[in-house]
């Protein structure tokens, strides 16, 4: 049986039947690819879908409409976080922003952020994230069967340049070891199906550590130690070079010289940077050579245009972007066939809600299906072939397409506040890459094209597993000549 109707008389929206206390524990989709698993729901129930497990009502929305009432047009209603008391409460992970109940605390972290990352911001980073993709393709020049390594330290060299002014070591970097020393902690903790009891039952954190089954309390301290330390030691050598005169200017620097500014947050929001945005930056890169070794007529095409601009005489910049519609189009379906967080983050909803007859209950948690909104074939014909041309009309972007970033970067108040400067780092590396390789397959003994596998990966950011491809120089001496003036 469905639960009754709790706000004025009106139906909850459709939704598997509910077993007693359990509610929909059986129905509810299972790793891998979760969001498949949502998306059948919605073909069954419709755009929005009710579901309850234990005490917790779930809402999941399959439609960009539904997102984008709800989250968007409500957003005063819908940008609140369900608690997480394992991440939050015990392993003392609430500074993290992603996990901020939405009011002032979050308010006053998203205005520290802002300014450093908003749009025209970002495009103030891009010299320096230009002069480190050169560097990853001066590395896969030297060696490309390497190039996974390379991009993972891509992805964490830009980050803890921008944030903290620090050129990242080749290997072994302090500053990148103690950050990913708390994305493992964050991990351990916050994975989507990482079953605490303490998230469904948080009264169990009132309850002594000595007692059995409080093992996860003793676990939990240590990782709040561990992950306290790590936060302060990065930002403290910023503080150190600001002392001796050394910094590099960076967000942190920028951050600290203000005299109002909390330090706190600062700490907060240069932590959480490195947190949301390595994983999710690299995995989207990971993405672009998977999807150019399986779509070689489109690889094609985009270096057509690029050799079109370029002639071979310099490096692409990301002022070329607006000329360069093919690669743009390239670049948007890469996010759309592969979302890096196909769930999004989970928001909740703060009062009792209506929406199309339908009861939304206050303090249910929303998940949007980022994966089923960028896979609605009334809006992405044919969603499961790569595509670039769906985004262009007459060889220009068709301003009609809807824009698949507004799903991919989340949504409302609590969309990314990263994603101009995780835009314009895919954008360069897809570029500069085409411009200098042809990326392909390997071969079998027999001669045969090797295909990585097309699943997503589940847990906080999704991504392709790591693939070997074979990256051919098009043109090496220019390539070396260009990349040594960078
Ligand atoms: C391709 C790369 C990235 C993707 C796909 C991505 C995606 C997302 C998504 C889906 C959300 C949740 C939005 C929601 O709740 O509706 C989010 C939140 C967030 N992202 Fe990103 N992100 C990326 C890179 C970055 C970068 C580089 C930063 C660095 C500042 C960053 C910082 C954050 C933060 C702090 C939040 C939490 C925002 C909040 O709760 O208010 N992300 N991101």
């Amino acid at each position: 049986k469905r639960s009754s109707a709790r706000i004025a008389g009106l139906p909850l929206p459709p939704g598997p039947s509910q077993l007693p206390f359990i509610g929909n524990l059986f129905d509810f989709p299972q790793q891998p690819e979760e969001w498949k698993g949502f998306a059948a729901l919605g073909r069954l129930y419709g755009p929005v879908v009710c579901m309850r497990i234990l005490n917790k009502d779930i809402i999941v929305l399959n439609s960009m409409k539904a997102a984008t009432d709800l989250l968007e047009k409500r957003n005063a209603l819908y940008s609140d976080r369900p608690r997480f008391p394992m991440a939050c409460e015990v392993a003392g992970l609430d500074w993290i922003l992603a996990f901020m109940p939405y009011g002032s605390e979050w308010r006053r972290h998203r205005r520290a952020l802002h300014p450093h990352m908003n749009e025209t911001a970002a495009k103030s980073l891009a010299a320096m994230q230009e002069v480190l993709t050169a560097r990853f393709l001066r590395k896969i020049l030297a060696a490309p069967e390497d190039w996974s390594e390379a991009l993972e330290w891509l992805a964490g060299a830009t980050i803890v340049r921008a944030m903290l002014g620090v050129d990242v070591a080749d290997k072994n970097d302090p500053l990148v070891k103690l950050n990913k020393h708390i994305v493992g902690i964050v991990i351990g903790v916050a994975s989507p199906g990482v079953p605490w009891a303490v998230d469904w039952l948080p009264f169990l954190n009132r309850l002594p550590s000595w007692l059995p089954g409080m093992g996860f309390k003793r676990q939990a301290a240590i990782w709040k130690n561990e992950q306290l330390r790590c936060r302060e030691e990065s930002v403290a050598h910023v503080k150190r070079d600001m002392a001796a005169g050394t910094a590099v200017t960076s967000i942190a620097s920028k951050m600290l010289a203000d005299e109002d500014a909390d330090e706190t947050v600062v700490t907060n929001v240069i932590n959480v940077a490195y947190l949301a945005g390595n994983d999710t930056t690299l995995g989207a890169m990971r993405a672009f050579f998977h999807a150019m070794v399986l779509h070689p007529v489109s690889q094609r095409e985009a270096q057509t245009e690029i050799d079109q601009l370029l002639g071979g005489a310099r490096l692409l910049s990301l002022e070329d972007r607006p000329t360069l519609p093919y690669l743009e189009a390239l670049v948007l379906e890469t996010m759309r066939m592969y979302p890096v967080a196909p769930l999004a983050l989970p928001h909740c909803v703060t009062e009792n809600d209506e929406y199309e007859g339908m009861a939304i209950p206050k303090g249910a948690t929303v998940i949007p299906n980022t994966w089923a909104i960028l896979n609605d074939p009334a809006v992405y014909p044919e969603p499961e072939t790569f595509r670039p041309e769906r985004f262009l009309k007459a060889r220009r972007l068709d301003p009609l397409m809807p824009d698949p970033r507004n799903a991919y970067f989340g949504y409302g108040r609590r969309m990314c506040p990263g994603q101009y400067f995780a835009y314009n780092e895919v954008w360069l590396l897809a570029a500069t890459t085409l411009a200098c390789f042809d990326i392909l397959p390997v071969k079998d003994a027999a001669g045969k094209d090797v295909l990585p596998s097309r699943a997503l990966s589940s847990g906080l950011v999704s991504s392709v597993s790591k693939f070997p491809c074979r990256l051919i120089p098009r043109d090496r001496e220019t390539s070396e000549r260009l990349l040594s003036l960078v």
